[in-house]
């Protein structure tokens, strides 16, 4: 069971009622189509046993080739209104899975990034694709489906058989209490074995993904003997939980069904043949009783089968509930001055990593001043992108406060925040598509207008991308492929860095932006910077220093703490960190 905040998150199944809810003339097709055809089914036997036990008795001959033409004619009628049936169940079925696909993606995108990993992004995947279309298309519909039809057609059959004999009645349903015994037995056993082939599935799912991203290094590092290997070994663990899965239900548990079914049929034939010795009932109940019994049994084989889906279905449920559970964002109502250029505070600021002994940021403070170009230094790992991370909003301080003009960021409204202030990551992954698709980023190719063509120009004209895509045979619409591939580090860097320009932000955070670049293409952009120096808040970490040559003062973080602060001139006769970094770099 899921809880958050003390309540019981079972968001999957209120998606599915509300579907339901809102299905009303689909199920009352459903409903309609199964209760027609339990009766049809039902008509059968009791035609046979008027015709054995009334009609060929006393000779009725037209009458009997009417009711033999209505025996040939009934299967007809339960097929066609067997397959409206399925249309209509398979019409709910994607509908619940198109609802539920899309509630979770809508969940997701507004949690965290890092949540994410909180369950794996392959076995996300597998949820809302193959986990949903089982819930929907299989479990809901078929099986409960399955037991709103069986138990029309038990209470219908029940109803016929009751009508013929009491006793044989009596003595055919020894079998429902035995096939609730066994159900309730074998319960616990088929959610474990569940549980444990979803897991490897969506292990599975997530080695793929992995695998995929690292293609390319499984080459450069003669990795395919290697990744065989896990491949073959997942899937014989895979094979391992599926086979034990089939044997146990469709073996094991079909077995012990067909047998009490078996032993049962048979009680019922003896018991029959002594109540006609005894003249007690007439040869055609038994004939309707021999065509009456498999179907009741099977209607109870399916009931037990339905269980067991069942309990496939809560483990679904559990594993999209837990996607439900992941917190979305808080996201703020205030607005930012889009014509202002804020101060930038951070008061004590503090964020440690869960499992992680050093935390991230410590009691980090700093004031930036309007329009100032702040270079940020320090070893691998010391929280610089942290900091980033948590102006940013991805991250939320455990203690201290981020402000805006005095104002905490967790008021602004977040999607406004995050065009206020541009924040151009380490590590991003470009989109398959074109380069301009990339830097208009949400936006479509078709939506360029006046005032985004314009935008687009001044981007792609102070991140330098024009100057290497004038000269592709495409151009701006030249595809990117695998992240990138078709290009180099430094496009790639050139391209991100328009799409962070595009918002015309007041604030511009810049992770390692240049680590890629060839000096010219890093001297133009320092004095693209430089121009925007005074109209806008730079914050740029670096570690190649020439990158931050031209900041107003350079911010030294060491183990999530300030270490040092100045000028780059103060810094470097103060002969500490920043000078040791200094003398290091210089050839
Ligand atoms: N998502 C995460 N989960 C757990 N720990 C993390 C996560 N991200 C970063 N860390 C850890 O937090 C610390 C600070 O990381 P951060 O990325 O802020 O360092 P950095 O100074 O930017 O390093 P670099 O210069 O190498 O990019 C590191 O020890 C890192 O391993």
């Amino acid at each position: 069971m899921i809880y958050q905040g003390g309540e019981m998150v079972n968001q999957a199944r209120d998606a599915i009622l509300e579907v339901l809810k809102n299905s009303k003339k689909v199920l009352f097709f459903i409903l309609l189509f199964n209760l027609t055809a339990s009766l049809v089914s039902m008509l059968q036997p009791v035609l046979f046993k008027d015709l054995f036990d009334q009609i060929l008795p006393k000779k009725q001959i037209d009458t009997a080739i009417y009711y033999i033409l209505l025996i040939v004619l009934l299967p007809v009628v339960f097929a066609a209104l067997n397959s409206a049936t399925a249309y209509y169940n398979n019409e709910l079925g994607k509908r619940l899975s198109k609802d539920l696909r899309v509630r979770l993606f809508s969940h997701l995108l507004e949690i965290r990034p890092k949540q994410i990993d909180q369950i794996g992004r392959g076995e996300i995947i597998n949820r809302l694709t193959s986990q949903v279309g089982m819930l929907c298309e299989v479990f809901v519909v078929e099986s409960v489906m399955s037991i709103v039809s069986n138990i029309f057609l038990l209470l219908s059959t029940l109803w016929i058989m009751l009508t013929m004999s009491f006793e044989l009645t009596l003595v055919a349903m020894i079998s429902f209490p035995v096939f609730m015994y066994i159900s309730k037995r074998f319960r616990n056993k088929t959610e474990k074995l569940d549980d444990m082939y979803y897991t490897v599935l969506e292990q599975g799912m997530s080695y793929l993904k992995d695998f995929f991203s690292n293609f390319k290094t499984v080459h450069l590092f003669n990795g395919q003997e290697a990744e065989k290997k896990r491949w073959i070994e997942w899937n014989d663990q895979a094979w391992g939980i599926s086979r034990k899965s089939h044997v146990f239900h469709n073996m094991t548990v079909n077995l012990i069904a067909d047998l009490v079914i078996s032993l049962i049929t048979g009680i019922v034939y003896g018991y029959s043949l002594y109540l006609i010795l005894s003249d007690k009932i007439l040869a055609g109940t038994l004939l309707a009783f021999i065509i009456i019994l498999p179907r009741l049994y099977s209607i109870f084989k399916s009931l037990f089968t339905v269980h067991v889906d069942l309990t496939r279905m809560k483990v679904i449920m559990g594993n999209l509930n837990e996607i439900f559970s992941m917190e979305r964002i808080e996201c703020g109502h205030l607005l930012p001055d889009f014509n202002k250029v804020p101060r930038l505070e951070l008061r004590n600021v503090t964020y440690r990593y869960s499992g992680e002994n050093s935390p991230g940021i410590s009691k980090f403070s700093l004031d930036v001043e309007p329009g100032s170009f702040v270079g940020i230094v320090g070893l691998s790992g010391a929280g610089k992108s942290t900091l980033f991370e948590l102006i940013h909003r991805h991250l939320e301080p455990q203690s201290g406060e981020i402000r805006l003009d005095g104002i905490n960021i967790s008021e602004f409204n977040i999607h406004e925040l995050r065009k206020y202030v541009a924040y151009n990551p380490q590590k991003t992954v470009l989109w398959s598509s074109s380069i301009l698709e990339n830097i208009i980023y949400p936006k479509k190719k078709e939506e360029m207008d006046e005032s985004l063509t314009r935008k687009f120009n001044a981007a792609v004209e102070l991140s330098h991308v024009r100057d290497f895509v004038e000269v592709l045979p495409d151009k701006y619409d030249t595809k990117i492929v695998s992240n990138g591939e078709n290009l180099s580090g430094g496009e790639i860097q050139r391209i991100l860095l328009a799409r962070t320009f595009m918002n015309d932000p007041k604030i511009l955070m810049l992770d390692e932006y240049t680590s890629a670049l060839d000096a010219m293409t890093e001297s133009c952009l320092n004095d693209t910077l430089l121009k925007l120096k005074g109209k806008v808040t730079i914050l740029v970490i670096a570690h190649r220093l020439s990158t931050i040559k031209n900041a107003d003062y350079i911010v030294v973080v060491d183990n999530g703490k300030i270490a040092e602060t100045g000028s780059p001139e103060e810094l470097l006769s103060m002969h500490g960190v920043f000078r040791s970094m200094y003398d290091k770099q210089k050839i």
